[in-house]
């Protein structure tokens, strides 16, 4: 038996599931989760001593490759001034100019300790400022796991099935309604059919949760405008495609302002930092400035801050985001002709350093139910064969997948001289 084997049972014992987040369990391709003994550049080993190329980055925040000194130097260099304080810092400033420089249409900015708390409180927040009880979300769209977002979810509890969580009251649950991603009618349905009801709109602008779609062209456009006619506050979740996609996030790439922004991974440089922000009419309303109320023992925490304020410097630095582009095209592309060569109907999605496969036969995907209609005993099997041969991918046909900046030319034939095989027995 393996060692990662060994500590699955035993953390089956005193762990629901063995893990501490269920997208990190097996469950959704099958077999037994790498535990993970450290991680450096764009690897990590596991506590067999086996490498990975990894394409999950830690779902996300890892865009600068594991361990990176800026970042690790910066954790030390605070940590020598004690852990946490409860009282304001001048870190929290720095870093909250550095945000609303980095995204303009944030005037303002709170932060919090997960994506979770962002989303959250972004909602309390334009429940309580336009005094409506409604909400729009996406199917397969994440928002984390607050009750009125496990609504018709994405990430997780796609995966296993319960995209609907029990335990969400109904009569909570009865404020969520669900829109079809990349279709602006189903949203008109939904506002003309709940007039003056809908406190707000959130979604992923680049959905990351559902494997990776991009929104079509006059989709973000579309839900400015009906926000904007019928008074409902619109929220980007851009707690994953936040800095991936550029420094000003998905807002700056398709020139679309929300009034609220929620944020976290790369915002946190690793360590557990969300944020949420947007116009200051709006973020006014939030205590101790204003009635909605907010809070958090660990919020602004100075070493998370001060990891953070390392991770969004790196992304200031010229062109930094280029190469992951660049590697992340290649890396789709080198796919796809693999794909082609050994006759396996496959597609992808991308967008800056995210991307997505899918074993389908569809040229393109768009839509939610092309996802949950590709072939998920393919993926299985192209999952595990990668796995296998030291590539390590999200273990869900549900999730995106990540490049960071310590990928290169050699990781990325080892990739595709991995796929290559694997697909060849498919
Ligand atoms: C788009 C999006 N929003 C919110 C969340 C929740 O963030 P967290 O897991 O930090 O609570 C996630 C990921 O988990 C996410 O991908
Ligand atoms: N795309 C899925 C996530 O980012 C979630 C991570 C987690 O729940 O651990």
């Amino acid at each position: 038996m393996s060692k990662s084997e060994e500590l699955f049972n035993q953390a089956k014992e005193v762990i629901p599931g063995a893990v501490n987040s269920p997208v990190r369990a097996f469950n959704g391709v099958g077999g037994t989760p790498v535990f993970v003994e450290k991680a450096n550049g764009a690897y990590f080993t596991d506590v067999d001593g086996k490498d990975y190329v990894d394409y999950v980055g830690s779902w996300g925040p890892m865009i600068h490759g594991h361990n990176h000194s800026a970042i690790r130097e910066a954790v030390v260099k605070a940590s020598l001034n004690g852990l946490s304080f409860g009282a304001p810092t001048e870190i929290e400033l720095v870093m909250a100019r550095k945000v609303c420089e980095m995204i303009p249409s944030m005037d303002q900015v709170r932060m919090v300790s997960s994506g979770t708390e962002a989303t959250m409180s972004a909602i309390r927040l334009a429940r309580g400022y336009t005094g409506k009880d409604k909400l729009i979300k996406f199917e397969g769209c994440y928002h984390g796991h607050a009750d009125c977002l496990l609504v018709k979810a994405g990430s997780g509890a796609l995966t296993l099935g319960e995209p609907t969580s029990p335990g969400v009251p109904a009569d909570f649950a009865k404020h969520t309604l669900t829109a079809e991603f990349n279709n602006l009618d189903s949203v008109r349905e939904l506002l003309e059919a709940n007039p003056n009801d809908v406190a707000t709109i959130i979604v992923e602008p680049i959905a990351g949760n559902m494997n990776c779609i991009p929104p079509v062209a006059g989709f973000l456009e579309g839900l400015r405008t009906l926000c904007d006619e019928h008074g409902a506050v619109l929220i980007f979740d851009e707690v994953m495609c936040g800095f991936r996609v550029g420094p000003g996030s998905a807002q700056a790439l398709y020139n679309v302002e929300p009034d609220l922004t929620t944020l976290g991974k790369i915002l946190g440089g690793g360590m557990p930092v969300g944020a949420f922000g947007g116009k200051k009419a709006i973020m006014q309303h939030l205590a101790p400035a204003g009635p909605v109320y907010q809070a958090g023992t660990l919020s602004g925490n100075p070493i998370a801050m001060n990891a953070g304020l390392a991770s969004l410097n790196l992304l200031a630095i010229q062109n930094y985001l280029k190469p992951l582009y660049d590697y992340t095209e290649r890396l789709v592309r080198g796919l796809q002709e693999l794909a082609d060569k050994h006759k396996v109907p496959f597609t992808t999605n991308h967008v800056g350093s995210m991307f997505g496969l899918f074993f389908t036969e569809e040229k393109q995907v768009t839509r939610f139910s092309q996802v949950v209609n590709s072939n998920q005993e393919r993926f299985k099997q192209f999952f595990h064969g990668m796995l296998n041969a030291g590539i390590y991918l999200a273990p869900s046909a549900f999730e995106a997948g990540f490049v960071s900046a310590a990928h290169d030319d050699d990781t990325l034939e080892k990739t595709l001289t991995a796929a290559d095989s694997v697909f060849s027995e498919l």
